[in-house]
């Protein structure tokens, strides 16, 4: 299978080499497998540390997110780093030169790419750009909730979700540089558009993501295109 993985930043802990070396190993058991790999990586705490001081100096926000785009990339480094030498040498700036490497049979390793967006939209263009089997996000929390569980307990996660309900749950969370939330909107349209099978799930055990690529349980959300005509969410609390 071609399948994309969003890491997300607050997953990989940027300073635990442990951390970061068990998900660079899931990545390299997958690829050893035959599955074609794509690996996005998030800015995490220190992006945020960066985006929080920068904002006090009166950046903008575009300003913010390049400094966040910088901060993925090192991270990215990071879990390059950790792969061996089936993984692409630097981080693609780009989603054809990440496109050329998963063509010649490397690992493709990309942070961020633009101001406007986080990598999740990253993750979900580079699927489509190669028509990715699964994308899987590797969150800090469980899944898609329909509220934040952070900060609401009484916070239900969905199990499935059309990707034109996710949209809908999207939509209405701040997106500042740093902010915080399972998916970006921008990639809930673009798994919407493309209809790339997507899983968001709680990737703190990296071999969680191992699990849902070859058996495909998880205990996360589902996001299946909208002719699915299995009940969503919605259609079971009607
Ligand atoms: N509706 C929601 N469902 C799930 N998580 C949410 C939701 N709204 C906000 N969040 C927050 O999004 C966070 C995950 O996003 P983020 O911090 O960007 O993680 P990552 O590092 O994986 O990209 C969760 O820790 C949670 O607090
Ligand atoms: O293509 C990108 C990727 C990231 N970012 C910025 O970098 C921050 C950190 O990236 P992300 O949110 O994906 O990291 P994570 O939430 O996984 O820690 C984002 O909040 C944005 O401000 C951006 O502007 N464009």
């Amino acid at each position: 299978m071609k399948i994309i993985v969003s890491l997300g930043g607050s997953v990989l802990a940027p300073r635990d080499p442990d951390r970061v070396g068990a998900h660079a190993t899931v990545i390299e058991g997958l690829a050893e497998e035959g599955h074609t790999v794509g690996a996005v990586v998030g800015g995490g705490t220190v992006a945020r540390e960066y985006i929080h001081t920068a904002r006090e100096l009166g950046a903008n926000e575009i300003e913010l997110d390049q400094l966040g785009v910088d901060t993925t990339r090192l991270n990215a480094r990071l879990l390059i780093a950790a792969l061996s030498e089936r993984a692409a040498t630097r981080p693609a700036r780009d989603y054809e030169t990440a496109g050329a490497a998963l063509r010649r049979g490397e690992i493709a390793v990309m942070g961020g790419v633009t101001p406007g967006q986080t990598t999740d939209a990253v993750s979900a263009a580079l699927a489509e750009y190669v028509n990715a089997d699964l994308l899987v996000y590797a969150t800090s929390v469980p899944g898609v909730f329909d509220a934040d569980p952070d900060e609401n307990p009484e916070a239900q996660r969905f199990e499935r979700l059309s990707a034109g309900e996710l949209v809908d749950v999207i939509a209405d969370i701040e997106m500042t540089a740093g902010s915080s939330a399972p998916v970006d909107l921008l990639a809930a349209k673009i798994i919407e558009r493309s209809g790339v099978r997507t899983v968001v799930l709680d990737g703190t055990d990296p071999e969680r993501v191992e699990r849902v690529v070859n058996t495909g349980e998880h205990h996360g959300t589902d996001i299946v295109p909208a002719e699915s005509d299995e009940p969503t969410y919605w259609a079971m609390n009607d």
